[in-house]
């Protein structure tokens, strides 16, 4: 990337989240990625150069032997001319969700530039190629089973399933999704089936679909246009039946959702994609801890063929979601038992500020931080070392918890000699595929509190809001309303 080409016609708005904002490159395979503030924060530049160069730190040292070589792409710190950050911040502000503009994006000086994860990544050499990418955000896949934990309802129903009641009541969504982590991340196959679908249905923030780089399905905020599967079908039929005119009908689009859903369970559930390391380096953290399914969700077992079904089938060791799990499952302790270990840090510091640098909270990412991650130990010596250690895992799972998977897909051509471990079926086609890990941001240390008084919140807010509806009177209104449903009929 050459500082004096830049050129702000050549990026276009990719998408953002609340801390960054993402242009892609119009023709070369690779985005930048800025960090966003609100306005009244003001960063030097060195200190967002500090930040970003924290975030490709603890990508490379830390989550890439953790999650896989081939899944983390930490990519690169750029400097940027300031009349061209200037510019495309102007050019990309029409195509930024009104939600989102609260904050700004940061035009200091500098960017992180990776690959386009919508595209291949594996074969770099097949840019052009026609593909498609599915990206999937799916939050907590675990019911906690800490000793702290203070109220029962936390160890039956996921932080999902709850924290949906008071989303829709703060009319972040319109609706309750019907999908919940604990499916998607039981390797069960029609619970998996079951969570995608619905991940489908009602995608929220948790999935979007692009086509050839461009996003074609998923919810740009309150824009729920974007939400037609028969039309998502309609796209991504040539992909599944290239020789178009196979199937027709009403039945088609149907069929497309199945073969994609199809294909995007056996690619989450697949283990040779990742060759790494990583799983011997990290202790593995028993996947059989704690329930496996979740109390609120709408999986019925009984209408599955499986009277198994909401057994764990467990997840292939090496597939990115026992990868994901295991890294989120690092959070041993829940917020309850968490929170007092920041405050014995939080006194300590007040004792002694100068030793905020000592206890490494701010990084430097390396082999000392990543050996800290090992010690799964839970036993409280009441010290300062053992306090930091369980927040600094804390963190990395809370990481995990918010990061997002990316899968590409382009159909592969039959004479291509390809590794056969890229190559993927499904029932019409073959596809070679790629899958990336992204947003891997290591969650910050002060937001401890924050993360303590939500997670009250949520269930406080879910518990009353599940006591409503099984309020007798509540019963009786409903009948009332089905009454006069009868009535009109
Ligand atoms: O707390 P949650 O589970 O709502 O997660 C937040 C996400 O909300 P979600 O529920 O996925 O819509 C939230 O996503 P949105 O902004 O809602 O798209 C952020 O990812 C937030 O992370 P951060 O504070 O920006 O680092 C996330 O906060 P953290 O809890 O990861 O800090
Ligand atoms: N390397 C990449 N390649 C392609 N798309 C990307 C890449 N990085 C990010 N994106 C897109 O940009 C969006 C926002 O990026 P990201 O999730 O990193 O933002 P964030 O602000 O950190 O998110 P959050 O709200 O979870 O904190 C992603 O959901 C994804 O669609």
């Amino acid at each position: 990337m050459e500082p004096e080409k830049m050129d702000e016609n050549e990026w276009n708005y990719h998408g953002e989240g609340n801390k960054s904002l993402v242009v892609s490159h119009a023709q070369s395979c690779v985005v930048l990625r800025f960090l966003k503030f609100l306005p009244n924060i003001n960063k030097s530049t060195e200190e967002v150069y500090q930040h970003l160069h924290n975030i490709l730190d603890f990508g490379k040292h830390i989550m890439k032997p953790f999650l896989g070589e081939n899944y983390v792409h930490h990519g690169e710190v750029v400097k940027l001319p300031l009349d061209f950050l200037k510019s495309l911040c102007l050019k990309v502000q029409s195509d930024r969700p009104e939600s989102r503009c609260e904050k700004e994006m940061d035009v200091s000086g500098y960017a992180m530039c990776l690959p386009n994860l919508t595209r291949l990544q594996t074969f770099p050499f097949l840019e052009c190629r026609p593909i498609f990418c599915i990206e999937i955000k799916p939050k907590c896949g675990f019911i906690p089973s800490s000793a702290h934990i203070t109220n029962e309802i936390k160890k039956k129903v996921c932080r999902f399933c709850m924290h949906q009641h008071l989303k829709v009541a703060k009319g972040k969504w319109k609706r309750i999704s019907k999908y919940c982590p604990l499916d998607l991340f039981s390797g069960n196959k029609q619970r998996m089936h079951f969570a995608l679908m619905n991940l489908l249905q009602e995608s929220q923030n948790n999935l979007k679909v692009f086509k050839n780089g461009e996003l074609i399905y998923g919810c740009r905020d309150d824009q729920e246009h974007f939400l037609d599967l028969n039309e998502l079908a309609h796209n991504l039929k040539p992909f599944f039946y290239p020789a178009s005119g196979l199937i027709s009908g009403p039945q088609c689009p149907k069929t497309v959702v199945k073969e994609l859903i199809h294909i995007l369970t056996t690619v989450l559930l697949n283990n040779s994609t990742d060759t790494a390391r990583a799983a011997n380096i990290m202790p593995i953290i028993p996947l059989s801890q704690g329930r496996n399914y979740c109390e609120a969700s709408h999986f019925c077992p009984h209408l599955s063929n499986s009277k198994h079904a909401t057994e764990a089938t467990g997840l292939p060791k090496g597939c990115i979601l026992y990868k994901t799990l295991q890294a989120q499952m690092l959070d041993m302790l829940d917020i309850e038992g968490l929170y007092p270990l920041y405050k014995r840090v939080e006194k300590y510091l007040e004792e002694f500020p100068e030793e905020r640098s000592t206890l490494l909270l701010d990084g430097p990412y390396d082999e000392t931080f990543f050996e800290k991650l090992k010690d799964l130990s839970l036993e409280d010596d009441g010290t300062i070392s053992y306090a930091v250690t369980k927040i600094q895992q804390y963190r990395v799972a809370m990481t995990a918890k918010d990061c997002s998977i990316m899968i590409a897909l382009s159909p592969a051509v039959q004479e291509e000699c390809l590794d056969p471990r890229s190559v993927i079926r499904s029932t019409t086609s073959s596809f070679i595929h790629s899958v990336s890990i992204l947003d891997l941001d290591l969650k910050p240390y002060e937001n401890i509190p924050h993360q303590y008084k939500r997670d009250s919140k949520i269930v406080n807010h879910y518990l009353k809001s599940i006591k409503v509806q099984e309020d007798p009177l509540n019963l009786y209104k409903k009948s009332e309303d089905c009454t006069l449903l009868l009535q009109k009929v």
